[in-house]
């Protein structure tokens, strides 16, 4: 099922520690099929050193399993509320990077100081409000997904323009 796709997503996760934008297995790529309305993703707690095509897990919009034999993603429901709120989105990947990770400790707007960043996004690359206790200590993964969509309609963004953001105290999602 899906085969291509996933070689496409476990190639996409195999960059980030290529790129140095992980730390041990901390990041996670999908991608969705929106004809069928399925999401591949990478599974969970596996190194990146032995994770092959068939390790991807397919699961659907509501996170049910639809095929594989691993645990996908723990960030898997703030994949799914994604793909749910913005049609546009075909691809997520979610890091630690030291530097992106940091800014998000801080709390604040990454600002468009740099051409790179302008090739990319119309302007700030924002960082979502702190998340409460009650979201924290409820579904987290669920609420991080929430709270990226909570930002975008507070602030009138459109994903296709500014496809990042800092999730407060986690790290990126884009
Ligand atoms: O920040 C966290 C956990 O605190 C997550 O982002 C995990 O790092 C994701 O790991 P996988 O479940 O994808 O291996």
């Amino acid at each position: 099922m899906l085969e291509q796709l996933k070689q496409q997503v476990l190639h996409a996760n195999l960059a980030l520690p290529q790129h140095k934008l992980v730390t041990f297995t901390w990041g996670n790529v999908s991608a969705i099929d929106r004809a069928s309305g399925l999401v591949v993703i990478k599974p969970s707690g596996l190194d990146y050193e032995v994770m092959c095509a068939e390790d991807m897990v397919v699961v659907d919009l509501q996170g049910n399993i639809r095929e594989g034999k691993l645990k996908p993603s723990s960030d898997t429901p703030t994949h799914l509320a994604l793909y749910r709120a913005f049609p546009e989105v075909g691809g997520i990947v979610h890091t630690h990077s030291r530097h992106a990770t940091i800014w998000a400790q801080v709390g604040i707007d990454l600002p468009a100081w740099g051409t790179t960043h302008a090739d990319y996004f119309y302007g700030d690359i924002p960082c979502t409000r702190l998340m409460t206790e009650h979201e924290i200590a409820g579904d987290y993964e669920l609420e991080t997904g929430n709270v990226i969509i909570e930002t975008f309609a507070q602030r009138g963004l459109a994903a296709g323009q500014i496809p990042a953001v800092l999730v407060h105290s986690h790290g990126p999602f884009a």
